[in-house]
C-alpha cells in the first residue's frame, strides 16, 4: 500500500508521505504546491539546504583547524540559494561576471568569494578586482598577463588552477582532472606559471587549485590529486575543489563525512594540516533540496507507455546532456506497477525526464515529482520551444514562498529590440 512506501535518500530532508500517502516537501503538501505555484515548479527544502552546509562545516570543524567551505554556485545560482549559504557561514564559487553579480546582489561578503574561469574576460576580471573580491583562481599564462595589466597598482590573492592528470569516475564531460583539459595548467607548465606569479608585483600567489570532476561517488582519486599537487610546492592553502556526488536513484555517494575525511587525511598525508584547506561543493549542497512538480498531460502507448508532462529537458536538461537518471513518482500515489517513459513537452525524440519508470496508473492531471534536481537544474535551464522557465518555491515548517517567480511571455519578448 502506497501509504507505507519509504522515501527514498534522493527526497529533501524534511519529507514524507502523509496519512493519505501525498507526498509532503518542508511541511508542504506537494498536491497544494502545485495547485498554488502551477507545474513545472522547483520546490526546495530550505532546511535541506542549511543541513547540508552545517555537516559539511561540523565535519571539516571536526577534522581540521583550518578550512573554509566554499558554495559553489553554478550549481543553483538564485539569490535566495545564495542568501542562504552566506547567512551559513560559506563562502562563494562564481563562475562567470553574472554569478558574481548575483553573490553580491545576495549579500555575500567580496571577500569571501573565489572568482573561477577558464576563459575570463578583461570585463570580468575588472568587475572582480573593482569588487575586491578575495581570491581569483587563475587559470591560464594569458590570464596572468590581462590581471597584471589591469591591477593598476593593486594587490590581489590569488590561487592557480592546475590540472593534476588525476581522473575521477564520471560522465566524460564533467570529468575536469585529466591532462587533456581545458581548465587549469598542466603539471608540466605548473612551475613557471607559480615562478611568474610569485614576481608579478600585486598578485599574492596564496596557493594552488584543482578540481578533478563532479558527482564523485568514490573518493580515492582525491588522494593521488593532493599527492601530485604536494610536488608543486607549499603554499598557505590547498583548495581541494568540490565533486561529492549525490543520490538520484540507486547511487550511494559516500557520506559528507567520508567524503571530508578523505579530504582532510590526504592533505594530512601530503601537506600536512598547517594550512588552509578550500573547498567548493556545488551539488553535495543542493541536488537533493529539490524536487521538480509537473503535470501530466497526455498518456499514450506508442509500443511503450508514454507519459507526456508540462516541463522537460528546458528545466532539467541532465538526462539530455548527461544520460543522467531520475526517479518519478505520482506525488499522492507513490509506488505502481505500469512500466512508462515520463517525456517532456520539448521537440527532441530524446526529452526525455526519465525511462522505464513503474508509475501508479498516471493519467492526464496527476502531479508527477522528480526528486534531487535542486544541482544544475535551474542552472541549466533555458527557454527552448518558447517554454518559460519555472518558479523556484522554498518550503519550510509548511509554508512556502516564491523567490523566483515563473517566467511570462513577456520575459520571453524582453530582450527583442
Ligand atoms: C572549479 C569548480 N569548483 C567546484 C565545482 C563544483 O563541483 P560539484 O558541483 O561537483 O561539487 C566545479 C564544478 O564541477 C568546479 O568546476
Ligand atoms: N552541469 C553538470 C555539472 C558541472 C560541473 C561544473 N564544474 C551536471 O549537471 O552534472
Amino acid at each position: 500500500m502506497a501509504v507505507t512506501q519509504q522515501l527514498s535518500p534522493a527526497y529533501p530532508q524534511p519529507s514524507r508521505l502523509d496519512e493519505r500517502g501525498v507526498l509532503e516537501i518542508g511541511g508542504c503538501d506537494a498536491l497544494e504546491l502545485a495547485r498554488e505555484f502551477g507545474t513545472p515548479a522547483y520546490v526546495v527544502s530550505e532546511d535541506d539546504l542549511r543541513g547540508r552546509a552545517r555537516a559539511m562545516l561540523a565535519a571539516y570543524g571536526a577534522r581540521a583547524e583550518r578550512f573554509e567551505v566554499v558554495f559553489a554556485s553554478k550549481a543553483f545560482p538564485c539569490t535566495a540559494v545564495y542568501r542562504v549559504f552566506a547567512e551559513e557561514g560559506l563562502g562563494c564559487d562564481v563562475a562567470s561576471g553574472g554569478e558574481l553579480a548575483m553573490a553580491l546582489a545576495a549579500g555575500f561578503d567580496p571577500a569571501r568569494i573565489y572568482f573561477h574561469g577558464n576563459a575570463k574576460s578583461v570585463g570580468e576580471l575588472r568587475a572582480a578586482l573593482d569588487a575586491r573580491v578575495g581570491t581569483i583562481v587563475v587559470d591560464n599564462g594569458d590570464e596572468i598577463a590581462r590581471l597584471e595589466a589591469l591591477l593598476g597598482g593593486r594587490t590581489q590573492r590569488v590561487l592557480l588552477r592546475v590540472t593534476p592528470d588525476v581522473r575521477g569516475e564520471t560522465h566524460a564531460a564533467i570529468s575536469t582532472g585529466q591532462a587533456d583539459s581545458k581548465f587549469g595548467v598542466s603539471m608540466a607548465d605548473a612551475p613557471a606559471a607559480i615562478a611568474r606569479l610569485q614576481a608579478a608585483p600585486g598578485l599574492d600567489l596564496a596557493g594552488l587549485h584543482f578540481h578533478i570532476g563532479s558527482q564523485l561517488l568514490d573518493v580515492v582519486p582525491y588522494l593521488r590529486a593532493v599527492a601530485a599537487v604536494a610536488e608543486l610546492g607549499d603554499f598557505p592553502i590547498v583548495n581541494v575543489g568540490g565533486g561529492l556526488g549525490a543520490a538520484y536513484t540507486d547511487e550511494r555517494p559516500p557520506s559528507i563525512e567520508e567524503y571530508v575525511a578523505a579530504k582532510v587525511d590526504a592533505v594530512q598525508a601530503h601537506l600536512g594540516l598547517d594550512r588552509v584547506i578550500v573547498d567548493e561543493p556545488g551539488r553535495a549542497l543542493v541536488a537533493n533540496s529539490t524536487v521538480t512538480l509537473y503535470t501530466v498531460q497526455s498518456v499514450k502507448r506508442n509500443v511503450s507507455t508514454w507519459v507526456g508532462v508540462d516541463g522537460g529537458m528546458s528545466d532539467n536538461l541532465r538526462p539530455m546532456l548527461y544520460g543522467a537518471r531520475y526517479e518519478v513518482q505520482v506525488a499522492d500515489r507513490f509506488g505502481g506497477d505500469v512500466l512508462c517513459h515520463v517525456a517532456g513537452k520539448h521537440c527532441e525524440s530524446g526529452d526525455v525526464i526519465a525511462r522505464d519508470v513503474m508509475l501508479d496508473d498516471p493519467r492526464p492531471g496527476d502531479v508527477l515529482v522528480t526528486p534531487a534536481t535542486g544541482a544544475y537544474g535551474h542552472a541549466l535551464a533555458n527557454n527552448y520551444n518558447g517554454v518559460p522557465r519555472p518558479p523556484v518555491v522554498f518550503v519550510k515548517d509548511g509554508d512556502a514562498r516564491l523567490v523566483v517567480r515563473r517566467e511570462t511571455s513577456e520575459d520571453l519578448l524582453a530582450r527583442d529590440v
